[in-house]
């Protein structure tokens, strides 16, 4: 690996807390970082180093992974770290950069090899980029490369806008779209599991498989977050993104050999297979949903109207279900259900391949004959296949499992950046991918926009609106998995 520099734009910020610093600390300590770097860490604020270094091992008490029971490791890490005072519009802070890092990498003695982290506010994000390029901190010697938090712009236009910013400055090749969910250790087993097994490899497609859904439900809500949250809502905070690269991952074809370019491509043609939503459509597919006010856990909760920062008539969703097709000849008849949203009944991220029916309904058993990746909080693959039971001869679910028990399993950040710094841009979002999920989601945005389809209240704690269960039921289908809510319960047991 490349001796090299790691700016970090946002080094005072909450991701570079929680994620960032603790990842190059697990990087650094299983010798996974180049033999010599120097980081170096930006905020706003007038620091000492010693004040920037206490934080950023606060930070590493607090969510690294591994602590290295030796002092040293840890002092041997902060060493590599300087900080710099630097406002994003102010050009001299730029140059101030400039020097420091060419300072440092004469005093190291590494080749001019500069990867920028921006972990800013997206406002900032062309700014930055046009002010490296200007300031004479990517003119280098060696490579340089870009890592962009999301999100990747509010809409089509905007991200469409911005991309053409940032290739002034990098080329399509120097950029890493960071999708978290693309670090994720099960979604990158995704293709394994696919293209590694013949037995599943076979079955994958219109001929054996009725439906594919795809979940991504939390307990939290809006949190600290509104006033990013309130402009965005589900869709584009986890739909545009994470939701549909879920998708790719799941229903891409094997490439014709395992690297970056051909995982890409074959990624990019499900999107551009995806068959697409006009405006009127919209309401037939898709279902949004805010929450509202109820009792979780005996816990009276906010409806997400009364969140502090949330706009009193906010329209914004915070669940979104749609029913996507994808016209290409695997397949052309299977819907895809994919559903998203905040303060529902569990914490759970899951894809289930449901398989088709035998067809003879002597052998019928509801909820087996599935595929199931669960991604977090467990990481757990699960065959359920029908069987029938010795002793009363009913039919019943045999349950083929494997769940993790790695105990120390890398954080996506940790995987992502590790990525980066190899030049290995296979789990990051291409262009062509972003652009063609914004392409896709714009008429909903739109339609949303205009106030074309209801917004569903929700009770918090449930498993989202009522309509996302219409929009499955309608097919003949239902949301497999979803834990039971008390009152469901109470039904089962007084049946
Ligand atoms: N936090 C998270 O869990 C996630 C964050 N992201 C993305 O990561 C990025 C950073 O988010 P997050 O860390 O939460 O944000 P924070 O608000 O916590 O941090 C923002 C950072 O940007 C710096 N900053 C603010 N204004 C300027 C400016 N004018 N010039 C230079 N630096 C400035 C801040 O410096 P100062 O300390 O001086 O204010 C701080 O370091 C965003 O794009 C976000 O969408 C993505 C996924 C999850
Ligand atoms: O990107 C985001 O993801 C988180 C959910 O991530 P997960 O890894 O916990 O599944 C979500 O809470 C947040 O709103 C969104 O910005």
């Amino acid at each position: 690996m490349d001796n090299m520099t790691f700016v970090l734009f946002g080094g005072t910020g909450d991701l570079a807390k929680r994620k960032i610093y603790p990842a190059l600390y697990n990087l650094f300590l299983e010798g996974k970082m180049p033999k010599t770097f120097s980081i170096i860490g930006l905020g706003r604020g007038d620091m000492t180093e010693e004040q920037f270094h206490k934080g950023v091992e606060n930070s590493i008490h607090t969510f690294s992974r591994h602590l290295s029971e030796n002092d040293f490791k840890i002092k041997a890490f902060l060493n590599t770290i300087r900080y710099s005072q630097f406002d994003a519009n102010t050009m001299d802070d730029y140059q101030r950069l400039l020097k420091l890092v060419k300072d440092r990498e004469n005093e190291l003695n590494i080749p001019e090899n500069r990867l920028f982290y921006l972990s800013v506010s997206p406002v900032f994000f062309d700014t930055i980029a046009l002010n490296i390029k200007q300031s004479g901190l990517g003119t280098t010697t060696g490579w340089k490369k870009l890592i962009i938090e999301k999100p990747f712009g509010h809409d089509l236009k905007s991200a469409r806008e911005l991309n053409s910013k940032l290739s002034n400055a990098f080329k399509e090749d120097e950029i890493y779209r960071i999708d978290h969910y693309l670090g994720k250790p099960m979604v990158r087993n995704i293709e394994a599991l696919e293209f590694a097994n013949p037995v599943l490899q076979a079955l994958w497609n219109n001929k054996f498989i009725a439906n594919v859904q795809i979940t991504a439900s939390e307990t939290v809500g809006v949190e600290q977050r509104a006033g990013y949250y309130d402009q965005a809502g589900a869709i584009r905070d986890m739909f545009q993104n994470h939701m549909l690269q879920l998708l790719m991952m799941t229903a891409m074809h094997s490439p014709k050999q395992i690297g970056a370019n051909e995982i890409r491509e074959e990624k990019r043609k499900v999107l551009e297979a995806l068959r697409p939503l006009n405006k009127d459509e919209v309401e037939q597919n898709v279902v949004r949903g805010q929450y509202g006010a109820g009792v979780v856990d005996n816990e009276n909760v906010s409806g997400y109207k009364d969140e502090p920062g949330v706009a009193i008539n906010s329209q914004t969703d915070t669940f979104i279900a749609a029913r996507l097709w994808i016209d290409n000849p695997d397949w052309s008849g299977v819907p895809f259900y994919i559903r998203t949203g905040k303060k529902m009944r569990e914490k759970s991220t899951r894809i289930v391949v449901e398989f088709k029916k035998s067809g003879d309904e002597l052998y019928l058993n509801e909820d087996s004959n599935q595929l199931v990746i669960e991604i977090n909080p467990n990481e757990a693959v699960t065959l359920h296949l029908n069987s029938k039971n010795p002793i009363n001869g009913h039919m019943e679910s045999m349950d083929v499992e494997y769940v993790s028990e790695q105990s120390d399993v890398p954080d996506g950040y940790e995987l992502l950046i590790y990525d980066a710094l190899l030049g290995d841009s296979t789990y990051f979002a291409h262009w062509n991918e972003v652009e063609l999920a914004w392409n896709w989601v714009q008429p909903i945005l739109d339609a949303f926009e205009e106030n074309r389809i209801p917004l569903h209240e929700y009770e918090p704690g449930l498993n989202g609106p009522e309509a996302a269960h219409r929009l499955l039921e309608e097919d003949g289908f239902k949301w497999s998995l979803d834990k039971p809510t008390v009152k469901e319960k109470e039904l089962v047991l007084q049946a």
